[in-house]
């Protein structure tokens, strides 16, 4: 006879947190953007925006997680010093009643008031300042970790193009799921007027799904199999982020013939799990750059249960428990399987011929 834990799915509970908690968050930084005034960004020490929305939003899942399961730990970009200066009182408000609004919206199908949300949840600016600081957690190879990017590609918010909400779970080391939020990512790749708002969720061994942000129309995702001349490279807009002139090369080497595409955050490897690109491409630009776990995480467990492959220049993982950042990992490669060995071999010949002429 079956046991309950071996019916039921790995992961469901942990699934169900993180989607409702990704779906908040989304509309919490869709409501934003739309009310958004410049005077509410603030810049960081990295110089990189970051806007009450990242702030919010990161409070809104740590404290959904953390309650759901008070014995994970938490990886998430933000963290609440500026808050606490006397400098960010202003700033501290404005994130407090986001966050609080969106804690206490009413509950949405497969919501769980135990979760800490629903009417009547509202947390104190202490909680919720704990909540953002709870995702300080230096990261490591064993145990469970969350990782939370509350708006990715802050920069693609700002300018109203893509960004993404991350989260995801790692136990061990391994990427076990992966939801990421895509609030202008339209539904429909064919249709970039059409509806816009998309939820993408994969979890280990039990593949790749796309649905609408309120959970509509679930489909499973599969890369295609592409051949050479149909691949194109998806990388990002900012040429300070990724090495254009590099992946240029790549391109050349294979002979590529159609442009690139630029799109803002892992909405990236959303495009590429459904079939809209066929390779993500990431070379630095700055050799003391580290990428940063929560930038990378769903995005590897996605591509992976849509059938793809994903490594760095070397054809090595990408390892998750080196702490924060992705440590000794150069450059990111995700493609489909078939014509993954091919991109692979023309990124190692690029980066050979880019040591020889130093
Ligand atoms: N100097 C940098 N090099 C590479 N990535 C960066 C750099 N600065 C910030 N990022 C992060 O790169 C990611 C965006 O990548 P892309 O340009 O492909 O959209 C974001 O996670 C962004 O952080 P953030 O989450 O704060 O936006
Ligand atoms: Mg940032
Ligand atoms: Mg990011
Ligand atoms: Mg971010």
């Amino acid at each position: 006879m079956f046991t309950r834990s071996i019916m039921s799915l790995a992961f469901s509970t942990e699934k169900q947190v993180a989607i409702s908690a990704v779906r908040r968050a989304c509309s919490l930084t869709a409501s934003v953007f739309n009310r958004l005034v410049k005077s509410e960004t603030s810049t960081k020490d990295d110089k990189s925006p970051v806007t009450v929305a990242d702030y919010s939003a990161q409070a809104v899942i740590s404290t959904m997680l953390a309650h759901a399961f008070p014995a994970d730990s938490i990886v998430g970009e933000e963290d609440s010093s500026d808050l606490r200066a006397e400098s960010g009182s202003d700033l501290r408000s404005r994130v407090i009643e986001l966050a609080n609004e969106a804690l206490t919206a009413d509950l949405a199908l497969g919501d769980n008031a135990e979760w800490g949300i629903g009417p009547g949840q509202a947390k104190s600016p202490e909680q919720l300042l704990d909540a953002i600081d709870r995702g300080n957690f230096a990261g490591g190879r064993h145990g469970r970790m969350w990782t939370i990017d509350p708006i990715d590609g802050t920069k693609g918010f700002l300018r109203g193009e893509q960004y993404a909400v991350c989260v995801s779970l790692i136990v061990d080391a391994q990427v076990q799921l992966g939801v990421i939020g895509c609030p202008n990512l339209p539904v429909d790749p064919s249709k970039p007027d059409g509806d816009k708002g998309s939820l993408f969720v994969a979890v280990r061994g039990q593949g790749a799904h796309q649905m609408t942000l309120s959970g509509a129309d679930p489909a499973p995702l599969t890369i295609p199999t592409f051949s050479l001349d149909e691949l194109n490279l998806l990388e990002s807009v900012e040429s300070a982020h990724a090495s254009h002139s590099f992946h240029d090369n790549v391109a050349s080497n294979l002979g590529l013939t159609k442009p690139p595409t630029r799109m803002d955050s892992q909405a990236k490897y959303c495009a590429l799990a459904r079939g809209d690109g066929g390779v993500y491409i990431r070379m630095l630009t700055n050799s003391s750059y580290r990428e940063k776990i929560w930038d990378h995480a769903p995005g590897v467990v996605l591509v992976e249960e849509a059938g793809g492959v994903i490594s760095d220049f070397r054809g090595q993982p990408l390892d998750f428990g080196a702490g924060r950042t992705l440590g000794e990992n150069l450059g990111i490669l995700a493609t489909g399987k078939k014509v993954y060995p091919s991109v692979l071999e023309a990124v190692k010949k690029v980066l050979s011929e880019q040591k020889s002429n130093v």
